[in-house]
């Protein structure tokens, strides 16, 4: 965003001072949309821009007729947001931005949290932390403000490199400000779809403020590009779905001429009798998404447990590790998914002749945990490894390690007073543990922003271990070795949270991967089909709904 920033200021286009005017009106003119009333409003102003963009916001309720009170601080921001402090400071006063002050205030129908943005880089403190404490509080007040804050680009104290608050604990649960509604300039950024940051942006809203043709210019010339941008694949309810839809059939889904070996031949490798179900998820999953043919391969003492439907799916045979070499041998298998219903030791055989056949393939479920006790080599840039966090954790402890951040720690307050002075004494254990209290308080207050991400995470992952990696989840994230990432919110189908549903998605990516697309697209485009078939379902969804949406969904994508 900095970067397209000043690439519009240093052509000469537009102003700092413009880009401000435009962010702080544009979310004005979304107040004034959804409370067509003039009302009550009070704005929050930060020291930074984010600030500057509230005194602008200011000034155009003020305009409309609405009563404005304005807190903000006693700090000397950057020139724009100074000048714009000053236009205010000639409509109104500024009261000084504290929590007293705060409360003081006569209630209003709306407050406009301009206190941070992308500037963040540590924990809110003092009073500003008081004040924020207060309107994410967990009693009616919490409530009160929900229905009322009106973000400008995040709720303060969001990281919108990570989505995570800094200074509190990574884990969900933790009460802070929550936005009825948050207005983002050009683009959604990590923070509004990783982590925290959907529960707390209410509805997100992204302002055109004139800057599409150097985004465009970004996302078009890669010479151009800073190393580290992330393209947001599908994005849910903000995404453009015109672009989406073309994007998607342009480049994929579309199933041209040929016959069936055109399209690809699926092999699903499954487990030994009585596992069988997840694999046939999986394979039924690799069908309605077009591979040409899908087969299934279990133990031969396990084909009888595959009888049934579907009929379309093909079954063999397959023991151990030269079965499928075998098998592999015939060229005109295109994708392979190993994992689901899979047993940790028959997939941890079957590895090293997968991986070794250079074979694209989807590395999920019992596979994951086979691959975190044999070791990443092997793997090559036509694998996708699909790990859940705790799958995550195995394959890369450190990395989610580091994502996690500081953990509480296990308090275990002894009250043996009858023992007390014996050896090991509570006396001690009980000092010991304040410490690790303290310590672990410390360690959040110190937090220094930008946080490391789901997103940090998942590319960390992939160019160590030189595959793709799907980082499941309600923000799923999905990289490749180079460095591309894709980051898929499915905030808004927690329906999908249901046992099997990992295995149709393995099974939707290996169909694309049969079907020849690469894989990077694959695991990104697998991820979007998955949750449009779980929003097509809707509430009571079950992991054998999901296959059979699909083909609503191809239809409602206008294939
Ligand atoms: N002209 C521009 O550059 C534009 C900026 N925009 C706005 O500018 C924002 C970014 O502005 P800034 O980079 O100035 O950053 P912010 O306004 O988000 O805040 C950073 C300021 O707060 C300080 N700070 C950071 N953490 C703190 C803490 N814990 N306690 C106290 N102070 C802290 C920083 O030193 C800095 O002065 C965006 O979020 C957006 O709202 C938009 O107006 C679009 C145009
Ligand atoms: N709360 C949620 N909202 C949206 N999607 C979710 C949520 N929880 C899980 N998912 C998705 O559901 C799938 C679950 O996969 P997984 O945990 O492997 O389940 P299983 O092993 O039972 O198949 C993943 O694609 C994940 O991203
Ligand atoms: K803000």
């Amino acid at each position: 965003m900095r970067a397209l920033e000043s690439a519009a200021m240093a052509s000469g286009a537009v102003t700092g001072l413009e880009l401000m005017e435009r962010a702080g009106a544009a979310v004005a003119g979304h107040i004034r949309l959804r409370w067509p009333k003039a009302g009550r409003a009070t704005v929050l102003c930060g020291p930074g821009n984010n600030g500057g963009d509230g005194y602008v916001v200011a000034r155009h309720l003020h305009q409309a007729g609405w009563r404005v009170r304005v807190l903000g601080m006693d700090n000397t921001p950057g020139p724009d947001a100074a000048e714009m402090k000053r236009r205010w400071a000639e409509m109104g006063e500024i009261a000084p931005l504290t929590c007293g002050v705060f409360r003081a205030g006569a209630s209003c129908d709306v407050y406009v949290d301009a206190i941070f943005g992308t500037g963040l880089t540590r924990a809110p403190q003092g009073e500003i932390a008081k004040m924020l404490a207060y309107m994410g509080g967990s009693g009616g007040d919490g409530h009160f403000f929900r229905e009322r804050v009106v973000a400008v680009d995040c709720p303060s104290g969001l990281c919108l490199d990570s989505g995570a608050f800094l200074g509190a604990p990574r884990q969900p649960g933790e009460f802070v400000p929550h936005a009825r509604m948050t207005v983002a300039f050009d683009s959604p950024k990590p923070g509004h779809l990783l982590e925290r940051g959907p529960e707390v942006c209410g509805e997100l809203v992204v302002a055109d403020i004139g800057l599409r043709q150097w985004r465009e210019r970004y996302e078009n010339g890669r010479a151009v590009r800073p190393a580290r941008t992330v393209a947001v694949w599908p994005a849910h309810d903000v995404a453009d779905e015109r672009a989406n839809r073309s994007r998607l059939s342009a480049a994929c889904l579309a199933k041209h001429a040929g016959h069936k070996f055109t399209h690809g031949h699926a092999l699903i490798v499954a487990g030994g009798f009585g596992h069988g179900g997840a694999a046939r998820l999986t394979a039924r999953a690799a069908l309605r998404t077009g591979a040409g043919l899908v087969t299934l391969g279990p133990p031969k003492s396990a084909l009888i447990e595959h009888a049934g439907p579907p009929d379309a799916l093909m079954r063999r045979g397959v023991d151990g590790a030269e079965g499928l070499a075998t098998l592999l041998a015939d060229s005109r298998i295109t994708a392979v998914a190993l994992g689901p219903g899979c047993g940790v030791d028959r997939a941890g055989a079957m590895l090293d002749p997968l991986l070794a056949s250079k074979r694209p393939c989807v590395l999920d479920a019992d596979a994951l945990t086979a691959l975190a006790a044999r070791g990443l080599e092997g793997l090559h840039e036509g694998c996708v490894l699909t790990p859940h966090e705790g799958e995550f954790a195995r394959l890369f402890p450190d990395l989610a390690e580091r994502l996690a951040g500081p953990r509480p720690p296990r308090m275990m307050i002894v009250a043996d007073y009858g023992r007390r002075g014996a050896e090991g004494t509570p006396v001690d254990n009980i000092a010991a543990q304040w410490q690790a209290l303290a310590d672990y308080h410390r360690a959040l207050a110190d937090q220094r922003g930008p946080l490391y991400s789901k997103l940090d995470a998942a590319r960390d992952a992939a160019a160590r271990c030189g595959a793709v990696v799907l980082l499941k989840g309600p923000d799923t994230v999905i990289a490749a070795p180079d460095g591309q990432a894709r980051i898929h919110s499915a905030y808004y189908v927690p329906w999908l949270a249901t046992a099997g549903s990992g295995d149709v998605l393995a099974g939707i990516i290996t169909g694309l991967l049969a079907r020849g697309l690469p894989p990077l697209d694959a695991a990104a485009t697998g991820a979007f089909l998955h949750a449009q078939a779980a929003r097509r379902f809707g509430p009571g969804l079950i992991a054998d709904d999901l296959p059979d949406q699909l083909p609503g969904v191809f239809r409602d994508l206008g294939l």
